[in-house]
């Protein structure tokens, strides 16, 4: 059997670090490839459509043959609707984390979910999404600050750490992340050859 090469389009290097370590078993079938494109993010509230339009455009960047995945995490209040979902990413750029938790001050409900939605063109012209959810609550920040709103968010089942405290295995285990590629490995061991 002869090895693939799949393209994962990302900019951001904890994400590429964590995507090697939740795919490296079966990192024997297939060749993971990063290409740091900036890629544009298209303003929309729905997750599966800016996965989408990301994957696209890689797809055009790339080639029509080549298999190509890309993903958007977004960080959702349930307080907010939401918001600031996809635009996490800017709250944490232009505001810091300090800030997004003042947010939440005056309202009860803390609650949060991490939620990434990878979108996988397949290179003979099939799109595919996958997506995986954490729910948790936003408090104050504690652990590094080393990979984006990590310090802020403490999921449910990892009694009281904030991602940022945890363990890399432990937090792939439990993470929005670790659940979104569980699914596209899966997919690759069975429809993808
Ligand atoms: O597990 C995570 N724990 C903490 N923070 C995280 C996580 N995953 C993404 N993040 C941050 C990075 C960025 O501030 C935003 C997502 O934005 P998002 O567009 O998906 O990422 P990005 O622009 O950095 O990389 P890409 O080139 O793949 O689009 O949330
Ligand atoms: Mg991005």
């Amino acid at each position: 059997m002869s090895v693939k090469d799949i393209v994962f389009v990302t900019g951001n290097a904890n994400k590429l670090k964590e995507v090697k370590m939740i795919l490296s078993s079966e990192s024997s079938k297939f060749n993971l490839i990063n290409e740091p494109l900036d890629l544009e993010e298209i303003q929309d509230i729905d997750l599966e459509s800016i996965a989408m339009a990301k994957c696209k455009q890689a797809a055009n960047i790339l080639g029509p043959n080549t298999p190509v995945f890309v993903e958007d995490t977004a960080l959702v209040f349930d307080e907010f609707n939401g918001l600031p979902g996809a635009y996490i990413k800017w709250f944490v750029k232009s505001m810091g984390l300090a800030k997004i938790v003042k947010m939440l001050d005056s309202f009860e409900n803390k609650s949060a979910k991490a939620i990434t939605t990878i979108a996988f063109a397949d290179g003979k012209g099939g799109f595919h999404i996958f997506q995986g959810i954490t729910e948790g609550k936003i408090v104050d920040s504690r652990g590094p600050t080393t990979f984006g709103w990590d310090s802020i968010f403490e999921p449910n089942e990892a009694s009281g750490k904030t991602y940022a405290e945890m363990e890399k295995v432990d937090k792939n285990e439990i993470s929005q992340r670790g659940r979104a590629f569980a699914k596209l490995k899966g997919f690759l061991a069975t429809e993808f050859n």
